[in-house]
């Protein structure tokens, strides 16, 4: 197969530097600012676009909602060679100190992903790569973005069930923001020896439910997602101008 089974991906030829996103509009919102872009592949959920920002190739994928789906998304890229991946998502906020449009930059997630503890013990940690949390953060600065940086709550189920949730806790343990695949990416690259970063626009205070309904559509976040695209974008860039420098 010249193809790889889940995404479709084609197995050689793709850059080495990915950015990846849960909502496969978003992605073809990111090809549509890249020079020279195109579709390289569709298949469920992921749909894997190549162009260049900067004059650097990159790769943008989609890897809908949810860790398990994520790193089907996650191996297949490794296995077509990327090195890098930032992921730019959307989360939920744990403090009142963020404002819906701000950006969070994952230091490292908490492993609540429904799908990490089947590949490696519990214990193993969640982080993102040292410069592509530094990246990010002279990404936004560059962009004027407020961005905070921390640690989040990767979460498998979106919706809260009838268990308790330990909210309090993280909230009291400086965990700033919830959402749903950035563990699965922080694992999936140390288990591979990839590096991997993360940065999430702000949709809503997740502790403050009653106060501001889950709306990831409205205008605040919609521009600051789209101001966010080039952070990540500058980022990657930044990091594949770097790759050569010492660890
Ligand atoms: O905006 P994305 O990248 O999809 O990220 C967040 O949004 C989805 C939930 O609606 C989950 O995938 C969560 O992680
Ligand atoms: O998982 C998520 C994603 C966005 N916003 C949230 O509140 N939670």
């Amino acid at each position: 197969m010249t193809v790889l089974p889940i995404t479709k991906i084609p197995r050689t030829g793709l850059p080495a530097h990915a950015l990846v996103v849960g909502d496969p509009e978003r992605a073809a919102r990111i090809a549509a600012v890249l020079d020279g872009s195109h579709e390289v592949a569709r298949n469920r959920e992921y749909h894997t676009y190549t162009g260049t920002w900067q004059g650097v190739p990159v790769v943008v994928s989609s890897h809908g909602v949810g860790g398990p789906g994520a790193v089907c998304l996650f191996d297949e890229l490794a296995e077509a060679g990327v090195t890098t991946l930032l992921r730019l998502g959307t989360a939920g906020a744990l403090t009142a100190a963020i404002s819906d449009g701000d950006l969070v930059i994952a230091e490292a997630a908490v492993r609540d992903d429904g799908v990490t503890h089947q590949l490696v013990p519990p214990e193993y940690p969640a982080v993102a790569a040292p410069e592509a949390v530094l990246a990010l953060r002279d990404a936004a600065a560059a962009h004027g973005a407020p961005a905070h940086r921390g640690l989040v709550w990767t979460r498998a189920a979106f919706a809260p069930g009838v268990l308790r949730l330990p909210m309090e806790e993280y909230v009291r343990a400086r965990v700033i923001a919830i959402e749903m695949e950035l563990s699965a990416l922080y694992v999936h690259a140390s288990m591979r020896g990839l590096r991997a970063g993360g940065v999430v626009v702000i949709d809503g205070n997740a502790v403050d439910e009653h106060d501001t309904p889950y709306d990831p559509h409205r205008t605040v976040v919609t521009e600051a997602v789209e101001r966010a695209v080039r952070v990540a974008l500058d980022a990657l860039t930044a990091l594949a101008v770097r790759a050569g420098e010492p660890a």
